[in-house]
């Protein structure tokens, strides 16, 4: 049988004396794509900041291709293999597009940027020269995605990658990461609210709602107004 590439067990984190996770468990296989649907403030950051170890676990455990990487610290995690594309995308807008992707070379030999990272995004490559903050927000959101996966993830964490892009570069965006999952054979996770957008990337949606996982769903099984329902106000 094939090793799950992410296991998620039982995880609680809280900000102080608040928890804002309880119990989060889930298993992602190599080649295969979670979306983690929920409106606003039910957890989808919160759980993506304590798989990065950016929040400590009050309680639980993540593993990455069967290793523990419950304890270690972010830069430990994204050598063990999982990467972040974090909500708003946090490019760094001086830092031109080519030196934004540069930085997730940081711990490699050389910083030469795979042809392939400018295959998947050519408009990157037009760009390459300009800064990072004269981009649109969905080139920010590809130059993001590029910086992440120059780590050589096995994991990607994707946290609302459609927030505030336009619906044509959200069809890109998706074609984008089924392109990614297919070659390097990646799990991405992704966090959404738009459920088109994870209909066409994801193999499995799940809900989380205060902090739990309330609902799960194979992709072909989904009653999309079941979802819906969770996710309008
Ligand atoms: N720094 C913080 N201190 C205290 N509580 C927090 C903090 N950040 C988030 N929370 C709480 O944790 C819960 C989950 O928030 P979280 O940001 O993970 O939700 P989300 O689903 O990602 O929503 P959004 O899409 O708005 O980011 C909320 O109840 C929120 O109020």
């Amino acid at each position: 049988m094939t090793q799950a590439n992410l296991q998620v067990q039982d995880v609680y984190t809280a900000y102080g004396q608040s928890e804002a996770l309880h119990g989060i468990s889930f298993d992602a296989m190599p080649n295969e794509t979670v979306a983690i649907m929920g409106r606003n403030g039910m957890g989808k950051t919160t759980l993506f900041k304590s798989l990065m170890g950016v929040l400590p676990l009050k309680s639980g455990k993540v593993m990455v291709a069967g290793q523990d990487i419950s304890k270690d610290e972010s830069f430990k995690r994204v050598a063990k293999g999982i990467a972040y594309v974090p909500q708003g995308r946090m490019i760094f807008p001086t830092l031109t597009v080519e030196e934004n992707i540069q930085t997730g070379l940081e711990n490699a030999k050389d910083k030469v940027i795979p042809e392939e990272i400018y295959a998947l995004f050519p408009v990157l490559f037009d760009m390459r020269r300009r800064k990072g903050g004269n981009l649109s927000g969905g080139q920010q959101q590809q130059l993001a995605i590029a910086r992440a996966l120059v780590t050589n993830p096995r994991v990607l964490l994707l946290d609302e990658p459609t927030e505030g892009i336009q619906p044509s570069i959200i069809k890109d965006i998706a074609k984008a990461l089924n392109e990614i999952r297919e070659m390097r054979k990646l799990t991405i996770i992704v966090s959404e609210q738009v459920l088109s957008f994870a209909m066409d990337v994801a193999d499995r949606l799940f809900v989380i709602e205060g902090g739990k996982l309330v609902h799960e769903t194979a992709r072909a099984d989904t009653d999309q107004a079941h979802i819906k329902s969770y996710l309008s106000v």
